[in-house]
């Protein structure tokens, strides 16, 4: 079998650290395999029209549907989004010695929430904070396309830093995690560029995480279409209740 058709899933997150960023953020390089791969990017496109908001930058899905005032109507997830992604997660320890992972401590014990983003080659995401409404972990899964997620740090009056301080190069089928300081304090973002340039071991965060840096030639590396999953907790979850509950037959 060739090693594409593989995951590579480590024994804890402290094995896939990204060492040169604050705390925290960990880099699987083949989360994901090919076979896998394939069948979110056939699910995300055959999903119903509707289901793709169009940005003026970009498009995207919201499973299991958008947050009215940062809440989220309880609704499960489809098996396509939990399975394998979700499963994974969930069995991947943060530490050797001890069985807790990534959500052990989130409200809900998993991700209840994805958002589904898609980048032409020039499209990009500006730099931000994902804010309050979630349990502060990202786990975002890439697909189609190599690119670059820039992380930015604010100035003291709130404000962010012209440039970047750290690149992290998101292969398809990788696994980002990010938490804590980085997801609390830093910003992040993704150019509006059709390539991802100065790319090398003194630049990118996950150098040596990456899968391969075959497709990086003179430092560089070509945009095509890249859709990512970003998995999170929302905090305030909704149930359908009182008489409208009762009328779709919830007691
Ligand atoms: O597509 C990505 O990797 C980042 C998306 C993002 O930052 C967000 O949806 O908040
Ligand atoms: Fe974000």
């Amino acid at each position: 079998m060739a090693s594409s058709e593989l995951t590579t899933i480590p024994g804890s997150l402290e094995h896939v650290r990204i060492q040169a960023l604050p705390s925290s953020a960990f880099y699987i390089a083949e989360f994901i395999t090919i076979d896998e791969e394939r069948m979110l990017l056939e699910k995300i496109e055959t999903a119903p029209k509707p289901r793709w908001k169009q940005l003026s930058k970009r498009r995207l899905q919201t499973w299991p549907s958008d947050l009215t005032n940062n809440t989220l109507l309880d609704s499960p997830l489809p098996k396509w989004l939990t399975e394998p992604v979700i499963t994974r997660l969930l069995t991947l320890p943060i530490t050797a010695s001890k069985p807790d992972h990534i959500f052990s401590e989130s409200p809900h014990g998993a991700p209840n929430h994805v958002l589904i983003n898609e980048y032409l080659p020039g499209q990009g995401i500006m730099p931000h904070k994902d804010g309050g409404a979630y349990y502060p972990v990202v786990c975002t899964v890439s697909l189609g396309s190599p690119l670059c997620l820039d992380i930015y740090g604010t100035k003291d009056d709130g404000s962010r830093e012209a440039e970047p301080k750290w690149k992290i190069l998101q292969e398809p089928r990788s696994l980002l995690i990010t938490t804590d300081q980085i997801y609390a304090d830093f910003m992040h973002g993704i150019a509006n560029v059709t390539d991802d340039v100065d790319l090398g071991s003194s630049t990118v965060a996950n150098w040596d995480l990456l899968r391969t840096s075959s497709n990086i030639q003179n430092h560089r590396s070509e945009r095509r279409t890249r859709l990512s999953l970003t998995y999170r907790d929302v905090l305030k979850v909704s149930k359908l209740g009182g008489t409208l509950g009762s009328m779709f037959g919830k007691r």
